[in-house]
């Protein structure tokens, strides 16, 4: 082989590595550790599907917990199934997240907290059309204003921690808060809300050592779930289906690890794994193995997203066509 071509395999092999070591350097914010033995964990919506099982897993690995929601009943439930179930007790705490000044009084109620989790949410699938502003603004309020809400409480004894220790703010958004799906217009809006709200506190944030993340779970298999299946628009499940059902301990174990992992996107299947690459966009990337990935596969993964487009549309096309 001539020296020429052995010099351009060199080059071929060594550029992958440049671009890895370059990324290294570069990727912000830079990689951490969220530990959340013996730390005071703080989640919302504790009491049923998601939280309860993000409760439930952090409570077996050591954290002190703290769940809240509205109804005192499905609180003390949660308690003692999380009792029976791990034999350790959590702390409960009843608000409505709409009301600042009650989410305030919980909040100082519980103590300092080193992981906030902000799962309280309400969804109703409906075209547009056919849903009331009522319900809209409903979705609005608790998904995102009551996020506000916790964040807003929650931060001043956050910044103020006595020790230094990286802390987590996490938000519960869906895959639906990365790419609208039908039936979901005000569901989908609220949930991209969060996406913003992420990028943007990150940053504000970064220098008290706390650290962002959000959690994009497919369809999940809770009481909310069971509810929301009883009255959703066909084409809503049809296309939500091309990423299958998850079981809430599934999604509570990616959850919890991606934020100890102090990851800013938190995928829990392999199908929101690969949205997440699609919808990296100028998210904050700490993982510069996963950066390599998200430059490497931007092309083909928007191929892949346009096929799904295609299919989807396809669907909504051919369910059209029935109705006429
Ligand atoms: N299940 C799914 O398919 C998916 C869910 N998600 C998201 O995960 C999160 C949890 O969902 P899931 O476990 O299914 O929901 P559930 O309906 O099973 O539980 C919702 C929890 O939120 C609490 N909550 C609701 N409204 C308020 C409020 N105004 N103030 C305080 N707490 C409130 C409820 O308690 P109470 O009513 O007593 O207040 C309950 O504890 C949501 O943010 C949802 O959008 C994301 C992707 C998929
Ligand atoms: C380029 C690669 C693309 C990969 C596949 C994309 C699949 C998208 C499916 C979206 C599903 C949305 C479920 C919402 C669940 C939810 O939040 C509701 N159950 C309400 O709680």
């Amino acid at each position: 082989m001539a020296d020429s071509d052995l010099s351009f395999l060199a080059l071929c092999a060594l550029l992958p590595i440049f671009f890895l070591i370059f990324l290294k350097l570069i990727v912000r914010p830079r990689p951490v550790k969220v530990p959340i033995k013996s730390r005071h964990v703080f989640i919302t919506g504790g009491s049923s599907g998601i939280g309860l099982a993000i409760a439930r897993q952090a409570a077996t690995e050591g954290a002190r917990v703290t769940i809240l929601a509205r109804s005192l009943d499905k609180l003390e439930e949660a308690k003692t199934s999380i009792r029976l179930s791990t034999g350790i007790d959590v702390a409960i705490v009843s608000a409505d997240v709409c009301d600042f000044e009650a989410v305030k009084a919980a909040v100082e109620s519980a103590g300092p907290i080193d992981v906030l989790i902000c799962n309280q949410g309400v969804f109703v699938a409906y075209e547009l059309e056919n849903q009331d502003m009522k319900e809209i603004k409903g979705m609005i309020d608790v998904n995102l204003i009551g996020t506000f809400n916790l964040v807003k409480a929650a931060l001043p004894g956050m910044k103020n921690r006595s020790d230094r220790k990286p802390v987590s703010i996490a938000f519960m958004s869906s895959q639906a808060g990365q790419v609208g799906i039908y039936g979901y217009t005000a569901y989908s809006a609220s949930k991209f809300g969060l996406r913003g709200l992420a990028e943007a506190l990150q940053q504000e944030v970064i220098a008290d050592n706390i650290h962002v993340s959000l959690i994009f779970p497919p369809d999940t298999d809770t009481p909310g779930f069971a509810e929301e299946n009883k009255k959703k628009p066909q084409l809503t499940s049809i296309i939500a289906g091309s990423s299958g059902v998850m079981q809430s301990d599934e999604v509570a174990k990616k959850a919890l690890n991606g934020i100890k992992s102090g990851s800013f996107f938190i995928p829990c299947n392999f199908e929101g794994f690969l949205l997440s690459l699609a919808t990296a966009g100028l998210s904050p990337q700490r993982s510069y193995l996963m950066a390599f990935v998200e430059v490497i596969s931007a092309g083909i993964l928007r191929i892949a997203g346009l096929c799904f487009q295609w299919t989807w549309y396809g669907s909504i096309e051919k369910w059209h066509a029935q109705e006429k």
